[in-house]
């Protein structure tokens, strides 16, 4: 399609120049139903009206040829224009305005989609980085920790994102609930002084609830489940989550971008007639045709798209395409859609099941100065929907229709107003499109006219603010049954409609009354001047039907983006604030973990070498003074006397292994003391080090030895024999001190102790003998012998309580020191100790190993967040600029403004 314009069916008579102007033209691009091909790049170019000077014609056309559209030219050009083109008709001003416009349109379409490109871009990558580092949504305060009139100088307005973590960062106040991440508004609160902070105005909630609905208008969440409130969402949501919502805008937003791209770069128009069942909207596309094409009835009757295009784009044949359902239109291939001539078309629209909608191509013979399908500018299809409110796939339908075209006509019943589902269309509309057209239908209805403005305007005015600023060229109350159809061809299709050829509405009696005709001319004017209005905002203010809207949709994604990137921006900064900071406390404390861990591991080693040292040296000294000691005394075992010595020596013997017994006991004790101590000992230095972490052993030391006890002891067997009664060292020291006694027992101790000790002793007797000579021995040694005998036996015999003991202990410290008694047990004990002081000493091992892993897992871990967060906020401070930069660009497309070179000098017409 072209926007070329050749004047063949035009009513204006085409001078020679003009068909000179139009070959030259023509050999150069071809008519536009024959160039399917045409770069939509590349401006194509329209000359409207006569034009009869052609060299100047050709020479605009020349120009604009060199003009690339894409800006940069167009100042010089425009002076050259302005100094160079100097129109003296108003055909020829006409021309040479319409050229201006239409390069003036072309730069801004040109520009207007390359930011489209970039804005693309831009979402691209914020889309492939919101995977990478879900990005923050900025959530809202709760009302509870919303700022009071008295804590407002220590509250500060924050951004709170989707990550939740305890605040640990209240200085002051009660400790604020758990809430999204921090973000940098507080830290930049840290920085400022109390004094600029008193002078400050009182904060408000940056994103409160109602803000975030106006300030995201694109890619704001729409979470509407369940009785949540949309803050109490993002509070409730997973940051994932969030990011995932996101992602789903962002791929909705991208899908519309590029259908806005498709939009303003097709070079026709399309122009959607909408509005409440039965308003009269295809009465009204009927009389902008001047034709009764598309059937209208008192009850609701369209029920599929009828799509209104120029027979030229059909190869000037006029008939009804009826697109299959689940087809994509192609006029090249027939089986997308059956063909249906225009009387046929009643039966299609109405009540239809079998098709989506249907290509109206009808030949519009009027002049290109009156035509709206044949307009010489662009390529117009008229849209007519069904009515709104006919069933609500119909009404989804004619929302989602109105994204991808550039006018919205919305016909709206003077005697109805504006319906709840209008509204909410307008609203959409609005939002999207920036401007409507506003048709008031069936005005005749209306008794009241002024009153029924007034309402309506003030409704609009509501509902799309920027149409009621322009109320004048943009809302029109007319009665479209009141215009005129074309007189019928014989056989042909349309015909006088509601109006018929001579015009006038069906409820205005008597046509042939002059008031009833002064009526009618005053409803074809006003019906004029709203066909005028709709020319201008379709055709030459294309700037703003066909332009506007992206500029809106890129200004108001622009806005979204750039916000988010600034929140997300002050979230990386905080994150990186927050992690670099963690890491400088993470760093030392991890070396000195690791420190610690070696220090403690030897300081909790040297404390079990010791205390089991110390138990062992004292067990072993312990258990050996009392084998040492047992025989000192007799331990209250009483002497039964002679007869019972045997007896007495069992009880002395038990009695002493008993003491033994007891000082292995004893040390058992010592033992358990010095293990309770070494286990505090080792479970200070846990706390010291792990604090909480350590995980406290519980330590029963009353269970310490009751299995494993002494079992040496009970190995001593030391039999009683009669030699144990004498105790023959003490023997020997005791006679010395005794009186009396003298050679006499000396030597009888000695014979006796030969006698007794040995087996010869009558040899030994014998042996004495000799030495003495028999007389002598006679003489002296029997009495001496006697009393010896007597008295040594009397002394052994007195002395078994005391020498017995001593005679036991040294057979038992004998055995007991064969089976190395004391070393066994003090091994045994301290073994014990060991073994108990092993647990805490390994339990703080292992905790203190956990607690560096930790630290090292949290050091990578914050590491790892530090790249993030600083790539992020790379990333975020780029995407605030960039988006600004564009917004800027983009806010730099004027389309209100009127092109220059367009005014027109005074005493020519123009529009
Ligand atoms: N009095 C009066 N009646 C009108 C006017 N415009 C349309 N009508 C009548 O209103 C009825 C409905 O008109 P249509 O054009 O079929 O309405 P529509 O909005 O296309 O209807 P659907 O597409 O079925 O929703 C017809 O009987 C028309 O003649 C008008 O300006 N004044």
């Amino acid at each position: 399609m072209s926007q070329e314009y050749f004047s063949p069916k035009g009513k204006s008579p085409m001078s020679q120049e003009d068909a000179d102007f139009e070959d030259d033209v023509s050999s150069r691009s071809p008519p536009s139903e024959t160039s399917p091909g045409t770069n939509s790049m590349t401006p194509a170019y329209m000359t409207v009206g006569t034009g009869s000077t052609s060299q100047h014609a050709a020479r605009l056309q020349s120009m604009l040829d060199q003009d690339s559209g894409y800006g940069g030219s167009i100042a010089g050009d425009e002076v050259m224009v302005h100094k160079s083109y100097r129109a003296t008709t108003d055909n020829d001003w006409r021309a040479h305005s319409g050229a201006i416009h239409q390069l003036w349109y072309n730069q801004h379409r040109v520009a207007l989609g390359r930011s489209i490109n970039r804005v693309v871009e831009l979402l691209r990558e914020l889309q492939s980085f919101n995977a990478k580092w879900p990005a923050h949504y900025p959530s809202v305060q709760r009302p509870d920790g919303a700022p009071t009139p008295l804590n407002r100088s220590s509250t500060r307005p924050s951004f709170q994102h989707t990550n939740t973590m305890s605040a640990d960062f209240s200085a002051s106040g009660p400790a604020p609930p758990l809430r999204r991440a921090m973000t940098s508004l507080e830290d930049q609160a840290v920085a400022e002084s109390s004094r600029a902070a008193e002078n400050r105005p009182a904060p408000e909630p940056r994103l409160v609830t109602p803000q975030i609905e106006q300030e995201f208008s694109i890619l704001k969440l729409d979470l509407k489940l369940g009785s949540l409130h949309q803050a109490e969402l993002v509070h409730s949501l997973e940051k994932s989550s969030i990011a995932a919502l996101l992602d789903g805008k962002i791929s909705s937003s991208l899908k519309h971008l590029l259908l806005l791209r498709d939009r303003i770069e097709d070079t026709s128009s399309k122009v959607l007639v909408t509005g409440d069942l039965n308003a009269g909207k295809s009465t009204f596309c009927n009389a902008l045709l001047r034709r009764k094409i598309l059937p209208e009835d008192q009850q609701p009757c369209t029920s599929i798209f009828c799509e209104v295009l120029d027979a030229r784009e059909n190869s000037g044949i006029e008939e009804v395409h009826a697109v299959h359902h689940d087809s994509v239109y192609d006029r090249n291939d027939e089986t997308t859609y059956d063909v249906f001539t225009l009387q046929e078309l009643e039966k299609i629209v109405t009540d239809n099941e079998a098709y989506t909608q249907c290509k109206v191509y009808v030949r519009d013979s009027r002049t290109i100065d009156e035509s709206l399908l044949n307009n010489g500018v662009v390529d117009i299809a008229l849209i007519d929907a069904p009515g709104l409110n006919s069933d609500t796939t119909k009404t989804t339908a004619i929302f989602a229709r109105q994204e991808e075209i550039d006018v919205v006509v919305f016909v709206v019943s003077a005697a109805n107003h504006f319906t709840l589902t209008a509204k909410e269309f307008i609203w959409a509309a609005a939002a999207e499109k920036a401007y409507l057209f506003i048709v008031v239908n069936g005005f005749d209805t209306i008794r009241d006219k002024e009153r029924c403005q007034k309402m309506i305007l003030d409704q609009v005015g509501k509902m799309s603010p920027r149409t009621y600023k322009e109320a004048g060229e943009l809302v029109h109350f007319v009665s479209s049954n009141a215009i005129p159809m074309a007189p019928v061809p014989p056989g042909g299709p349309g015909g006088s409609g509601s109006g018929s050829g001579s015009g006038g509405g069906g409820d205005e009696p008597g046509d042939d009354d002059p008031k009833g005709k002064g009526k009618d001319k005053e409803k074809l004017r006003d019906f004029t001047t709203l066909e005028q209005s709709l020319r201008r905002f379709v055709l030459e203010k294309r700037a703003r039907s066909k332009l506007a809207p992206a500029k809106t949709y890129l200004l108001n994604i622009l806005d979204d983006v750039h916000r988010l990137a600034e929140v997300n921006e002050h979230v990386a900064r905080s994150e990186l604030e927050r992690v670099t900071k963690e890491l400088k406390e993470i760093e030392p404390l991890l070396e000195s973990s690791k420190r610690a861990k070696a220090e403690i591991s030897d300081q909790v080693d040297k404390t079990i070498e010791e205390t089991c040292q110390d138990v062992y040296d004292t067990s072993r000294r312990t258990i050996n003074l009392a084998i040492e000691h047992a025989g000192d005394h007799t331990h209250g075992v009483p002497y039964p006397g002679l007869f019972n010595a045997f007896e007495y020596a069992e009880e002395l013997k038990e009695a002493m292994m008993a003491e033994i017994a007891a000082s292995v006991t004893l040390s058992e004790e010592h033992a358990r003391e010095r293990t309770v101590k070494g286990v505090n000992a080792i479970k200070q230095l846990g706390i010291l080090h792990l604090g909480n972490e350590y995980s406290d052993l519980s330590f029963r030391p009353d269970v310490m030895f009751r299995r494993k006890r002494d079992s040496v002891a009970r190995q001593v067997d030391i039999p009683t024999e009669l030699w144990d009664f004498v105790d023959w060292s003490t023997l020997l020291q005791r006679q010395e001190k005794v009186a009396g006694t003298g050679m006499a027992l000396t030597l009888a101790t000695a014979v006796g102790t030969q006698m007794i000790g040995g087996y010869g002793w009558m040899n030994h007797a014998l042996g004495a003998v000799r030495v003495l000579g028999n007389d002598n021995l006679r003489r002296m040694i029997l009495p001496g012998l006697a009393v010896a005998a007597l008295s040594a036996a009397y002394y052994i015999l007195n002395q078994i309580p005391q020498s017995l003991p001593h005679r036991l202990n040294a057979k038992i410290a004998t055995q007991l020191a064969e089976m190395d008694y004391a070393h066994v047990n003090s091994t045994r004990i301290a073994g014990s100790v060991r073994k108990v002081l092993r647990f805490p000493a390994d339990s703080l091992r292992v905790g203190l190993q956990r607690s560096v892993e930790q630290l090292d897992s949290r050091r990578d871990e914050t590491l790892r967040i530090k790249g993030e967060s600083e790539v992020a906020r790379k990333y975020f401070s780029n995407l605030v600029r960039n988006s600004d930069h564009e917004r800027h660009a983009v806010e730099r497309v004027d389309l209100d403004a009127v092109p220059p070179g367009t005014i027109p000098p005074t005493g020519l017409g123009g529009h």
